[in-house]
């Protein structure tokens, strides 16, 4: 009998061209993604040494983080941006790389239009030059983020040289409460592992509050993985991964989807496979959470108060959090929904979904903006915006007072001209809150749609279970 395998184990195995007496493979790659950031470089390598992109069909090109997300058809104004997404769109028709403008519709941030066009199937090795390549892992797909060296063997050779990592397991039970989302499992997650708990980690999440999520909550779920530590996250693929996939451009279709749907039918872990680590946790429990320090593992629920970090036992820690305190300007026993936000960012790769901007937009009712906040929703491409679009969710946002933008990465961070003026405080679905993230002392508390659009509306944090929506 053959030993069973995790779902990470059987990617791996399905991928692996060369092995190393030191554990060192040489990994097939699936499909690569590249954006304009970390790309540059990495197309320069192929140019100097004469080499071609080995398999341009596999590889698709978006611009993202420097898009400017107000009306970009006359151009883009900040000159360093506008030579990035410039060298993005040269680099691409040199090598001979399907490419989306910003001009086109199916641009967007690169881990929402991966999954969006089919690009991003299940038992896949995928890679990006990007941290949140994570993300893809919702469909059963082993992958990760790779630096600009990596992007160029990548690119040159189709593999990747990896070694391979440990199993983890994290186990969600129980059934999610009514405004709780994906995004409070995560943060929650991450609360409980710290930053570097998943590291040397694949992570599999699995239970029943995984499998009820739609592909948009795997997605959240998955792309904050590497917030925990773990360089990938995989949820087994089902019936709700298959059809999200059906239909889509560059999916299989027909017979060949039904032969593909046989196969991501044995992507899953055996019974009794070997995991080196596991993590429990029971959804049914769950608060909303909103962050109150400069990273993702300081969570708190709403209904909670800013922590006092002289409970910490370990000095570096309460040190290092005291400081946390000190530059988000919060003091130990200050409820969080007495907390006054100053700016509402709705959108990215973690939350700029359509399902993510109906959980916001459905908290609207007449509400308004609170007077002298600044809300911003940024779709997290163009056919997600086109979708809020004919369902009327722009309307809503508008007649609110919110800012509906074009898509990109926007003030997730800062690359462009969306940031945070120092000191302003911001609720903000992305999925980071280090320092100067979202723009020079900028403050963030990361939150799920729901609770940043609610936030908007009250002026402060508000628990959405006892939400009257205006
Ligand atoms: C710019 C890019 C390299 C970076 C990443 O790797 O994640 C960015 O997307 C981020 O979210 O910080
Ligand atoms: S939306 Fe944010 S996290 Fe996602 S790729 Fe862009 S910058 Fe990175």
């Amino acid at each position: 009998m053959t030993k069973p395998r995790t779902l990470y184990d059987k990617i791996w195995d399905d991928h692996v061209v060369d092995t190393q007496e030191d554990g060192t493979c040489l990994l097939y790659i699936d499909r690569h993604l590249v954006h304009e950031v970390t790309s540059p470089q990495a197309f320069e390598g192929l140019r100097m040494t004469g080499r071609k992109v080995r398999r341009p069909e596999k590889t698709l090109a978006v611009v993202d983080h420097n898009v400017p997300t107000t009306d970009r058809s006359q151009g883009i104004d900040d000159p360093e941006s506008a030579l990035q997404v410039q060298t993005l769109a040269d680099n691409a028709a040199e090598f001979g790389i399907e490419y989306y403008s910003e001009l086109d519709h199916r641009q967007g941030v690169v881990h929402i239009v991966g999954p969006e066009q089919g690009f991003t199937l299940p038992g896949m090795t995928i890679v990006c030059g990007d941290s949140h390549t994570s993300t893809h892992g919702a469909f059963g797909a082993l992958a990760h983020g790779i630096g600009t060296s990596e992007v160029e063997h990548v690119l040159a050779t189709q593999t990747l040289i990896q070694k391979k990592a440990k199993n983890m397991l994290v186990q969600v039970d129980g059934k999610l409460p009514e405004g709780v989302t994906a995004k409070d499992i995560i943060l929650a997650i991450i609360g409980e592992i710290g930053t570097a708990g998943g590291t040397g980690y694949v992570m599999e999440y699995a239970g029943e509050a995984i499998r009820s999520l739609s592909m948009e909550g795997r997605m959240t779920i998955c792309n904050m993985s590497i917030e925990g530590g773990a360089r990938a996250g995989l949820i087994a693929p089902d019936e709700t991964t298959f059809a999200y996939i059906q239909g889509r451009q560059k999916a299989p279709k027909g017979e060949a989807l039904e032969r593909a749907i046989s196969y991501w039918k044995t992507l899953h872990t055996d019974e009794g496979a070997h995991f080196d680590k596991v993590v429990k946790l029971d959804a049914a429990n769950l608060p909303p959470i909103v962050t109150w320090g400069s990273s993702p593992e300081d969570v708190i629920s709403v209904t909670g108060v800013v922590p006092n970090p002289d409970d910490i036992a370990d000095e570096n820690t309460r040190k290092s959090k005291w400081r946390a305190l000190e530059y988000m300007g919060l003091t130990p026993g200050t409820k969080m929904t007495d907390i006054p936000v100053d700016v509402v960012f709705i959108g990215s790769c973690t939350n700029g979904r359509i399902e993510d901007l109906r959980a916001a937009a459905a908290m609207i009712g007449n509400g308004k903006v609170k007077d002298g906040v600044k809300a911003m929703v940024v779709p997290g491409s163009g056919l997600v915006k086109e979708q809020a679009e004919a369902e009327g969710l722009d309307k809503v946002f508008k007649a609110a007072g919110f800012e509906w933008r074009e898509p990109g990465c926007s003030m997730c961070l800062a690359m462009n001209a969306d940031k945070l003026q120092p000191g302003e405080r911001c609720a903000s679905t992305s999925n980071r809150n280090f320092e100067g993230r979202q723009g020079f002392k900028g403050r963030t508390h990361l939150v799920s749609p729901a609770m940043a659009a609610a936030a908007a509306i009250a002026g402060h944090f508000v628990d959405i279970r006892e939400w009257q929506k205006p």
